[in-house]
């Protein structure tokens, strides 16, 4: 997995969020989106409603529980759809939970079947049905929960069960950030971690930081280490630029695993179509996290075309890796 992105919520991650609506920049439509929700649950005096975040990692989605939270002046419980292995955690979990808390689900699409059955009814009639004892002897425990608010965060909307999705309002979908929004993130970050960077060295890491805030500051670290080692600490364009090459990461921010995936793809499986999994055993890596981490920024580069059958390599992956795309080969055909 590409070491940028293995991070999440490391203490420098957390030293560099946003402790509010007004710091986050970007994803201005979800933001908006957001704020009214916020508002109109504090006219009417409501918990807020139950709330959805989709997207790639890295964009924001904690970040934005935690801003959801403060801004309604709730407690946030942070937990994940694979943390929660048991009806018992997710029993644990709810009736820890006092009025108006926020219940942030990362990862919400990996809850094992059972446990959703047993959240439906929570959140819906704040109400949790428990089966205890098997065959004639089981029986049906009701406990009452306060009124709550779930947020549920995934990076795959599409593999959400339908009754899960169902539950959820209009989905808050997060996208790319560009590279003017990146480089106002890395201007601030830059001034959190008092590091001296020119606006065009913010606008280089910004180029290559795949549209992910979280990779950003990941870069600017080793920006920063490389500037107070070879050039006194400043960020310009050209030291940027240097670090970033010094560690294979490119102008348009692909790394080596997706370079490795390119070229896999035209060279083993001539340009596809190829199932990911066959994709990620020829690279070495868990096809997860090529799904989740690497293919939505190829596929939104253009590098990559999924097809019902498989995994194509567009005309652009061709040209990336210096080579000729095929005159009426599978990057054609699709
Ligand atoms: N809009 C933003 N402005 C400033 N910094 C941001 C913004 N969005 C994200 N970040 C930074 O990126 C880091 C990663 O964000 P966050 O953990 O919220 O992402 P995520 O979408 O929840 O990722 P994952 O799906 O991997 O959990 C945060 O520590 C924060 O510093």
């Amino acid at each position: 997995m590409s070491p940028t992105l293995n991070e999440a919520d490391s203490p420098f991650d957390l030293a560099l969020r946003p402790a509010d609506f007004e710091e986050f920049h970007g994803q201005t439509k979800v933001k908006e989106n957001l704020l009214v929700m916020v508002e109109a649950a504090k006219m009417r005096n409501e918990p807020l409603d139950h709330t959805l975040l989709c997207g790639p990692p890295g964009l924001g989605k904690t970040t934005l529980a935690n801003l959801i939270a403060s801004a309604v002046g709730s407690r946030l419980h942070t937990t994940s759809g694979p943390q929660i292995e048991r009806a018992g955690d997710l029993a644990g979990i709810l009736t820890n939970l006092q009025e108006r808390d926020i219940l942030f689900i990362d990862e919400i699409h990996r809850l094992h079947p059972s446990i959703e059955e047993y959240l439906y009814p929570a959140i819906e009639d704040f109400r949790l049905d428990i089966i205890i004892d098997q065959g004639p002897k089981a029986r049906t425990i009701r406990i009452d929960l306060p009124p709550f608010t779930l947020v549920g965060a995934t990076t795959r909307a599409g593999m959400l069960t339908a009754p899960m999705r169902s539950r959820f309002g209009i989905p808050n979908r997060l996208d790319y950030y560009n590279t003017e929004e990146l480089q106002h993130i890395l201007l601030r970050s830059a001034r959190l971690m008092k590091v001296e960077m020119e606006p065009a060295g913010a606008l280089e890491v910004a180029r290559r930081s795949r549209g992910t805030p979280r990779i950003a500051n990941h870069l600017l670290r080793w920006v920063r280490d490389y500037a107070q080692v070879k050039s006194q600490g400043i960020i310009t364009e050209e030291v940027a630029s240097h670090a970033l090459t010094m560690r294979d990461i490119d102008e348009t921010g692909l790394d080596e695993m997706d370079k490795r995936f390119l070229e896999t793809l035209i060279h083993k499986f001539e340009g596809g179509p190829v199932g990911l999994n066959s994709v990620a055993v020829a690279v070495g890596e868990d096809a997860s996290t090529l799904e989740d981490v690497h293919e939505p920024y190829l596929v939104m580069q253009g590098y990559v075309k999924r097809t019902p059958r498989g995994r194509v390599a567009m005309a652009a992956a061709y040209r990336k890796l210096g080579l000729v795309p095929p005159v009426s080969g599978q990057a054609e055909l699709f």
